[in-house]
């Protein structure tokens, strides 16, 4: 049976520029003609690719601008981005390059430390690699589900490693 990967996705843009139309045809195939300002609207679909699938979480966000400041939520345990302007609206262009920018600088402090530099030492040390802050509760709760997870894994294994590692 194959693996079935978690990717949680961000939809991110300025207001009105089609993110949730976008989600909405993914997912259930069908174009929305009305508009209704999103507050914050998540969708789940299981993509398959070739022998790989994967578990979608899309996020589809209420629209930003370049004041806007980006939630913990938006960062943090984020697999991918989709960043969404209008090609009727230069300044929904201009936006989405300044939240190109907030990703990068992380949230009001700069960020140090990369993911993918976590996520490497981790791999150096045949450790689980997750990010997350004790701010988002689903991803802290990961954290603790993960460590059990490996705990019975390497109790029910009777390989040569018997250590489990979380990072
Ligand atoms: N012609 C055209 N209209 C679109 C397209 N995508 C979205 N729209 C229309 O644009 C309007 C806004 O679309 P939404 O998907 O609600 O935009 P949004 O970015 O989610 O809006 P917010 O929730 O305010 O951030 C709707 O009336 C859509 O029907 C498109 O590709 N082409």
């Amino acid at each position: 049976m194959p693996l079935v990967r978690y990717r949680k996705v961000v939809i991110l843009g300025y207001r009105s520029v089609g993110k949730t139309s976008l989600a909405h045809q993914f997912v259930e195939g069908e174009f929305l003609e009305g508009y209704d300002p999103t507050v914050e609207n998540t969708y789940s679909k299981i993509v398959t690719l070739g022998k790989d699938e994967f578990h979608l979480h899309l996020v589809d966000t209420a629209g930003q601008d370049e004041y806007s400041i980006l939630p913990y939520s938006f960062i943090i345990g984020v697999h991918g981005y989709v960043l969404v302007y209008s090609v009727t609206s230069l300044h929904s262009f201009q936006v989405i390059e300044s939240l190109y920018q907030k990703l990068h600088e992380g949230h009001g402090k700069t960020r140090e430390v990369q993911a993918v530099e976590g996520k490497k030492l981790a791999e150096s040390w045949g450790a689980t690699f997750m990010e997350s802050s004790a701010r988002e509760n689903q991803l802290t709760r990961g954290i603790f589900t993960k460590v059990i997870q490996e705990i019975a894994r390497v109790e029910n294994s009777y390989g040569q490693e018997r250590r489990c590692r979380l990072m």
